[in-house]
């Protein structure tokens, strides 16, 4: 049964519409035909939520949204019975282009252009927080996603999880660069870097999984509550305090690596509101991340689909 009282906000400072474009053999520098293209509303935070209230949970969201093009975005919340608590800016949200080569294959099949985004007002990030005041009245989990744009320092991440973690309430972070850094200091319960954002972090890290581990428990002594580590194609390394162990990935027919990482986020949220082990939390959040994997756009197969493949997910417990 879903239960759509429990509450988890996720905060978007600075979504975008997905424009992905599909071709054979994409050439930088050369003139490139377009064999099929698909708009969605997208950003770190909106995959989260939209994801998360496929699964039954009680989702609101909040951010900053361009109000010239929001359109979109007011039709997907509207239909999956997302609270939409975005405060609006002058201007267009940007339109982030995914360019798929359907001749590529791994990473190469995509290339991620991601624009900066509409300059964020003091008035509008003020009102930001106040919103998260408000939601942290009767939501348990905030989750903060995404980078940041301009007009907006690079503390904000560390500035919003010490509002939330003083109201009581658990933060999960997934940025990158300075707003990370600032974020990581500020200690939120949990984090999810991919392996190139551990290493903006820590410095070398080499790809082994006990290695990985190793780094992601420096991060713990510095005051995050745990760690997952995404690895790509690789899988993904969790650690909390006592136990840490990899996920191998599942073994899926990719359309688009686009929302794999937000996949993540979300079947870990659910995991936690769920109570699950981190064996099981890994299984639930490897199978989000494959059912994304499956789909064009942040989309996810039916719920039931998802979780049957939980139980092909191998987990390797790691070394303390
Ligand atoms: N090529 C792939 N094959 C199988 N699984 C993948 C692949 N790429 C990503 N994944 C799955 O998606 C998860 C998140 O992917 P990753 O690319 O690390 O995230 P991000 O989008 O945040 O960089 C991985 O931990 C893995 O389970
Ligand atoms: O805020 P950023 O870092 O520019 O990322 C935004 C992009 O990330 C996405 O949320 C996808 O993220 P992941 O592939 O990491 O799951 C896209 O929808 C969006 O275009």
């Amino acid at each position: 049964m879903p239960d759509r009282t429990v509450r988890v906000c996720t905060v978007t400072l600075n979504p975008a519409i997905d424009l992905t474009a599909g071709m054979r053999d994409f050439r930088p520098g050369r003139v490139n035909r377009i064999a099929w293209d698909r708009a969605d509303p997208g950003g770190k935070g909106v995959n989260v939520a939209s994801f998360l209230a496929d699964f039954g949970v009680g989702v609101s969201v909040t951010g900053l949204m361009g109000l010239e093009n929001a359109r979109p975005f007011a039709d997907l919340f509207a239909q999956k019975g997302i609270a939409d608590r975005f405060i609006g800016l002058a201007g267009r949200t940007r339109t982030n282009v995914k360019l798929i080569d359907e001749a590529a294959a791994g990473e190469a099949a995509v290339t991620d252009l991601n624009f900066p985004g509409p300059t964020a007002t003091p008035a509008a990030l003020e009102e930001v927080g106040a919103t998260l005041d408000a939601l942290a009245a009767d939501h348990e989990v905030f989750v903060l996603s995404g980078s940041v744009p301009a007009g907006v320092e690079d503390d904000v991440y560390a500035r919003l999880i010490a509002r939330l973690k003083g109201r009581g309430r658990k933060v999960i972070l997934d940025a990158s660069g300075a707003p990370l850094r600032h974020g990581v200091g500020a200690g939120p319960a949990l984090i999810k870097p991919n392996i190139h954002e551990l290493r903006e972090l820590v410095g070398r890290v080499g790809d082994d999984p006990a290695e990985v581990a190793a780094a992601a428990r420096d991060l713990m002594d510095r005051g995050v509550g745990s760690v997952v580590v995404s690895l790509g194609g690789e899988g993904a390394v969790l650690v909390e305090p006592g136990e840490a162990v990899h996920a191998a990935p599942l073994s899926v027919a990719v359309a688009s690596t686009v929302g794999a990482g937000d996949a993540m986020v979300a079947g870990l949220v659910l995991g936690l509101l769920r109570g699950l082990s981190l064996a099981d939390r890994a299984r639930l959040a490897t199978a989000f991340s494959a059912a994304a994997l499956t789909t064009l756009g942040p989309r996810l197969p039916p719920p039931a689909e998802v979780e049957a493949r939980m139980s092909d997910v191998r987990i390797t417990p790691l070394p303390r």
